[in-house]
């Protein structure tokens, strides 16, 4: 078997999901990819299962870390990629670059940071790398982190902060030319306004939280 499962956590994704999958598919090391549509009302699930992909449906929305961990649960490999179901220009050497220093045990997380893509994007992850959704890493460190499926948006730094606070070396993997579609972008302004600040006081909470072992 392939040693790694994609899994991409998916609330109302339909515009973007099925070409992510569609690269996924062309990658040898991947086994399977698992969407974890979120509570969607639109048709996440429907794409995804015909581009290729296992989908589970959670009935309600559980945040981001909540379906995180459900994709978890479901797989069968020791490598787990997590990646964003609104990615704009994401390729096989993407993913391969993500991959490949875990599957050949440089180390044991790499994050991927958006570069020469859109300036909104490159500059939100070069001010902030370590809330990047996109990331391999093996899942025995899954296993270590509690509550991670109450973290909703706050997964990242908790991973992040795992990591640190255990010694453990994370890649930053430059993924040249990708972008992904901004929250003003997919809900307008004054309801993206909110859906950001939600997620900042959600990452703010977790950052506060002392996160246990
Ligand atoms: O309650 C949620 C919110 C977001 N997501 C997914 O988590 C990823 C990142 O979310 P979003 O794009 O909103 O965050 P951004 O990248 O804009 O910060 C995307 O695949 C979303 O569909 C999710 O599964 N559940
Ligand atoms: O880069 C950022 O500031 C945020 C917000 O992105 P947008 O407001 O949608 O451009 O996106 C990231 O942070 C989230 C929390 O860590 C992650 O879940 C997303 O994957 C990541 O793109």
């Amino acid at each position: 078997m392939a040693p790694v499962t994609a899994i991409i956590p998916a609330y109302n994704e339909e515009a973007t999901i099925g070409e992510i999958i569609s690269v996924l598919c062309q990658v040898d090391d991947i086994a399977e990819i698992i969407v974890v549509s979120d509570g969607s009302v639109d048709a996440t699930a429907e794409v995804a299962r015909r581009a290729g992909a296992r989908v589970i449906e959670l009935p309600d929305n559980m945040g981001k870390g909540g379906a995180m961990k459900v994709g978890v649960d479901h797989s069968r490999t020791g490598i787990i990629l997590f990646l964003d179901a609104d990615l704009i220009g994401l390729t096989c050497e993407h993913v391969n670059s993500l991959i490949f220093p875990v599957i050949h045990g440089e180390v044991k997380m790499t994050v991927g940071i958006f570069e020469k893509g859109r300036l909104a994007t490159d500059l939100a992850q070069f001010v902030a790398p370590y809330l990047s959704g996109q990331r391999a890493l093996e899942k025995d460190l899954l296993d270590e982190i509690c509550d991670l499926e109450e973290c909703r948006f706050g997964v990242e730094v908790a991973l992040t902060k795992y990591a640190h606070d255990n010694n453990i070396a994370i890649k930053e993997v430059e993924l040249s030319g990708m972008s992904h579609i901004m929250k003003e972008e997919k809900m307008g302004l004054a309801r993206g306004l909110a859906a950001r600040m939600k997620m900042y006081w959600e990452i703010a909470k977790t950052v506060g939280s002392g996160l246990k072992r």
